[in-house]
Formats: structure tokens, sequence, C-alpha cells
């Protein structure tokens, strides 16, 4: 039988509860810790505090005791039950408060977000490879039916001949190129929704990643949990703090993330600390008509432009707004992305009923890039509906999108004609005046003292996206730091010429492509394999030697080697940096496979100046 051990009274509620989840899966199991731990290989004592919920276990222990529970009672766990554990797993790691926790969850979700993007990569070869298969045979076909009409043209005589013998064969065959060309044009939608989806989970898991390696630097050897409190009531990292900014925040605390975690508006995102200028005035001054009085005047919103350049933020502050205009609105922001895994995970039956209702009960819905709303068989049609319904329900309804409504071709006639149906509004890269006060706003919330004609120049080269201008900020700030010089525009020319497009290659880049070519041949992989976004094992840890190569042997910033690296962050390139390293004094085939790979790499000569090739 289970030892079971007393829940301590004072531990969060979600640890236990999970706890409790645990500890009843356990009694299925009919046999002691002791004699459990031992058949796992696990250490009884921390099996004991996962089961009396003083340490939360990882996500495989769990897994593993539904899978051993599930096989002592001779039935397959069921996909609602581990669903619901790793729901509670998740909210217990998120509420632990430990950096220990916050690695480990982030881990959990790196690996599923890699999963999906292997799942995506895998549709995406399964369809080219079924697209490519299809346009083969319809070109063998269109091959066979201009020959078959090379013989009706012979001679008149011969063609009434020839087309009564071919008659039958010619029809076959256009009917069958007909099917073959639907379904080539079917593929290729299906194909463009693969590509586009793969590439958000690649960008789920770059991302995951960078907040990883942040967490287990702020994590290295911490281990006592931080107060759940100051945890979460700490103020966002970015949040401005401007007069402003302080009259719109939004209240942070427990109750404030338990209903942001229910709308789903970024607490940050408020007007207030939004920066209008001539290139979003219109677009602003149309979200603040919609919040103060939503769906009267302009329903659907309809809200687009390129990437950053606030169209989210626009978003959120309408339903902030629109909150506290009126307490009560009920507002959900959710992304296309978001809403499509909702549907597929909603099934038919009751599950697409529970859907329906929850997209139909906000009073004020918010749907974000609305461009990767995929079809799902059937997605664009509901939604249709589901916009029909809010709408006749005088529910306002904002969308923003990349590219004008027009241009989302793939939606259907009938759904665009909705989202036109309302206001457009265009938002436009933000004007020099704009992003200097976005810098001047990022430089007062991080501490950095950055003469104004350093703001300028920064502005003035980085125009079309605030998330790579405050970058730019922050790299500049790093460069300097890191050499111990002023921000001035020297350096701050010197750190954006990495970011600045149009020059060609320097030498310095030019010997890290070579260090990449030779790495990709010593490995038998390509080039574009290591700049690419495919996450196997082996083929990550080639593209961190590579880029620790890059760092060690060339001049480059980490920033540039990021960007050589298929546009990754310069966080990848630390953290290959760090892994390399670690790895070197751990393995001695890793090692050894460095020594040699560098000693080629030398061997071969380059163009670096300074001749280390
Ligand atoms: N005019 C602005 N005032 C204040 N902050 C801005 C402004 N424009 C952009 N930002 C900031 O830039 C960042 C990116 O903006 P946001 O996420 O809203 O972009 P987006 O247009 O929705 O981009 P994407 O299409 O890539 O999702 C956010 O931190 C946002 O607060």
């Amino acid at each position: 039988m289970s030892v079971l051990v007393p829940l301590g009274g004072d531990l969060p509620e979600e640890s236990r509860a999970l706890a409790e989840a645990l500890r009843r899966l356990f009694d299925g199991l009919g046999i002691s810790v002791r004699r459990y731990a031992a058949r796992r290989h696990r250490d009884p004592g921390s099996l004991s505090r996962f089961l009396n919920g003083t340490r939360i276990p990882p996500w495989e222990f769990v897994h593993d005791l539904i899978r051993d529970v599930a096989e002592e009672q001779g039935r397959a766990p069921t996909p609602e039950a581990i669903e619901l554990l790793r729901r509670l797993h998740r909210t217990a790691l998120a509420c632990g408060g430990s950096a220990l926790n916050r690695v480990q969850a982030l881990e959990d979700e790196l690996a599923d977000a890699d999963r999906q993007s292997m799942r995506s990569a895998a549709l995406v070869r399964a369809l080219e490879g079924a697209l490519a298969d299809a346009q083969h045979r319809a070109a063998d076909l269109e091959l066979q039916i201009r020959q078959l009409h090379g013989h009706q043209d012979r001679s008149a005589a011969e063609r009434d001949k020839t087309l009564r013998l071919y008659e039958d064969q010619v029809t076959a065959l256009l009917r069958e190129r007909q099917d073959l060309m639907e379904q080539v044009e079917a593929l290729g939608e299906d194909l463009k929704d693969a590509h586009a989806r793969r590439v958000r989970a690649e960008r789920r898991c770059e991302e995951l990643e960078r907040q990883l390696v942040a967490a287990e630097e702020h994590g290295e050897g911490e281990n006592p949990p931080v107060a759940d409190a100051a945890l979460r009531d700490a103020p966002p990292t970015d949040a401005p703090p401007t007069d402003a900014a302080a009259k719109d925040a939004v209240p942070r605390g427990p109750v404030a993330e338990d209903t942001e975690a229910r709308h789903g508006l970024d607490p940050r995102f408020v007007f207030g600390t939004f920066v209008v200028g001539d290139t979003n005035r219109f677009a602003h001054g149309a979200a603040r008509a919609v919040a103060e009085a939503p769906a009267t005047l302009y329903n659907p919103l309809f809200v687009y432009g390129t990437s950053a350049i606030g169209k989210t933020h626009l978003l959120c502050a309408i339903g902030h707004q629109a909150r506290r205009a009126r307490p009560g609105t009920r507002v959900r922001y959710v992304t296309a992305e978001a809403l499509a895994d909702e549907y597929r995970g909603a099934g038919r039956g009751a599950g697409l009923d529970a859907f329906r209702r929850r997209c139909l009960e906000p009073d004020l819905i918010l749907v974000d890039d609305i461009q990767y709303l995929p079809d799902l068989g059937g997605l664009h049609e509901e939604f249709r509906h589901l916009f029909d319904e809010l709408h006749g329900a005088h529910k306002q309804i904002v969308v923003s999108s990349d590219r004008p409504p027009k241009q989302l071709t793939h939606l259907g006639d009938r759904l665009r004609a909705r989202l036109e149906s309302g206001l457009i509004t265009h938002v436009r890269p933000p004007e020099q005046a704009v992003r200097v006060t976005l810098l001047r706003r990022k430089a007062e919330q991080e501490g950095i003292t950055a003469p104004p004609e350093t703001l300028d120049y920064i502005a003035s080269h980085v125009e079309r996206n605030v998330r790579e201008l405050e970058g730019a900020l922050v790299r500049v700030r790093a460069f300097a730091a890191l050499n111990r010089q002023p921000m001035d525009v020297q350096l701050a020319a010197v750190v954006l010429r990495d970011l600045v497009p149009d020059r060609g290659p320097s030498r310095e880049e030019e010997a890290a492509r070579r260090i990449i070519e030779l790495t990709g041949d010593y490995f038998g992989v390509t080039a574009a394999d290591l700049c690419g976004k495919e996450r196997g094992r082996a083929l990550v840890t080639a593209r961190q030697m590579a880029m620790y190569l890059c760092r060690e042997l060339t001049d480059l910033s980490p920033p540039r080697i990021g960007q050589l690296f298929g546009g990754r962050d310069q966080s990848a390139v630390d953290y290959a940096d760090r892994k390399l390293r670690a790895m070197m004094a751990e393995r001695r085939s890793i090692y050894n496979q460095m020594t040699e790979l560098t000693a080629r790499i030398k061997a071969v000569g380059g163009p670096r100046p300074d001749g280390w090739v």
C-alpha cells in the first residue's frame, strides 16, 4: 500500500491540488512509495515530497506515473485525464514561484512547441511531396492529351478515325486533369497554411529558448522559492513610468492576474503608453472611440499594418479602456492562431458547442493577426457565423491583420466582406518623432542615459519596426557597457552597422560564412541546414558549434552572428557559447571534434586580416 504523507497546511493551493491528484493516481498502483521508487530508480525522499506537495515533480514523472497506473489497471489513460493533470502541473509550476519552477515550466513548454514545430515540418514535407506528385502527374497528362490531339491533327480523314478511337480516352484524361488541378490548388492552400503554422511554431520555440536562457541565468544556483506575492506583484520590466501610463495602468496583483488570464489582455498595452503620431493618429482615434462606445460607431473595426507597429497594443488598449469605462464589460482578446487551436481541440458535438459559447460570451472580442486564421475544414465558415451572431447581438468586434481585408483572399469572399463592412484603418510605421519618443521612454524604463543625438541617430536608422528599434537601443547600451565607452553617435554607428541593410558582406562575414560551410561539411549537412530551423539534436549541436566557432574565430558581434544564422537572436549565440564550453569540459568526443574542426578551418585559410586562418 502507498504511504500517504499528510499535505502541509501552508502550501500554495495549486501544489496541493496537484499533489492530491498524484496521490490519488499513486493509490491506483497499490504499492508502497519505496517499492515504486525502487522500480523506477528514483529517490523515495523526492517521491514523497512530490506526493505531499512540497516539491513539484517534472512533467516526465507525472507522465510516467499516469502510464504506470494505466498499465497496472489494464487500460490506456484517457487524453482528458492527461490534459487535466498537465493543466494542474502547469498551474502549480506557474504559482510555485521559484526560478527552478520557471525554468521547468519553460522547458515543458519548449518541448511542446518543439513537438508542434516538428509536426508542422513533417506536414509541410508531406504536403510538398504530395503537391510535387500531383504536379508531375498533371504534366504527364498534359503531354498525353497533347499527343492525342497531335494524332487528331494529322489529316482530316485520319482525325475522324482517331477521334472516334481516342474519344473516351481524351475525355477520361481531361477529367483526370481537371481533378488533379483542383487537388493541386487545395494542396497549395494547405501547404501555405502548414508553412505559416510552422513559422509560428518556430518563432514560439525561439521565443521560449530566449526565455529559458534568461530564466536559467536568473535562476543560477537559486533554489529557495521566491514568495508568491512578490513574484506576481513585480511590475513588468518594461512598464513605462510615465504619468499617463500610471493613470491608465491596469492594477496588478493576484486578482488582476486572474482576470488578465481570462480576458487575455497584455497589461502593458494601454492607451496611456501608446505614442500617437501622424502615422497612427486615425487608428488611435478610432480605437478610442470604439473603446468608449462599443458596437455603436465602427463595428467591426479593422486595424492593419506591418509587423511591430502597435496593432496588438491598440487592440489591448481598447479592451482595457472598455472595461474601465463600463465595469462588467466582458472582453476577450485572442489571436487567430489560438482561436484555431481551440477550434481544433473542440472537435464536433458538445466540444464545438462549448467553443461557440466561449466565442459568443464576450461583449467585446479582439481578434489579433486574422491573417493566420486557417480553415481547418470549416473554421472560416464557423468564424463567419460567429461574426454574424456577435454583430447581430450588438457586440463589438475588432480585428487586426498584417494586410487589408481585400488581400485576405484565403478567408473567402463572404468572410472578407464582413471584415470590410465596418471601419478599416491603416497603421503605418511610426515617423521619426514617434520613434524618438519611444526610444526616450525605453531609455527611461531601462535606466539608460543616452544623449539625444544618439537617440535621434538610432531612430533614423531603424525605421520600420518598434521591436527592432527598442532592441537597437538595448544593443547600443550593452556594447557601450562592455567596452566602457560613452553611448555616443560613433558607437551607435558601429553597433547599427550590423543592423542596417544594404552593405556587402564584410571580410569578417565572409570568414563566418566559411566557418559555417566547413562545419556543415564536417557534419555532412549543408550551410542552409545550419542556418535553418530544423531542430534535430545532432543538427542543433552542429549549429551551436558553428556559432561558437564564429564567435571565437571572428570579430563579429553576437547579434550579427545570430543574423547570419538565419536571423537568430543574440541570446541563441550566447547560449551556444555557454553550452559548448560546458560540453567541451564534460565530453571528450565534443572536445576532439572541436579541435579537429578548428584545425580544418585554419588549414583551409581565409580572408581575415590578422591571420587566424
Ligand atoms: N505607437 C506606439 N506607442 C507605444 N508603443 C508602441 C507603439 N508602436 C509599437 N509599440 C510597441 O512595440 C511593440 C510591438 O507592438 P505590437 O505587438 O503592438 O505590434 P504589432 O503591430 O501587433 O506586431 P505583430 O503584427 O508583429 O504582432 C510593443 O511593445 C508595443 O508596445
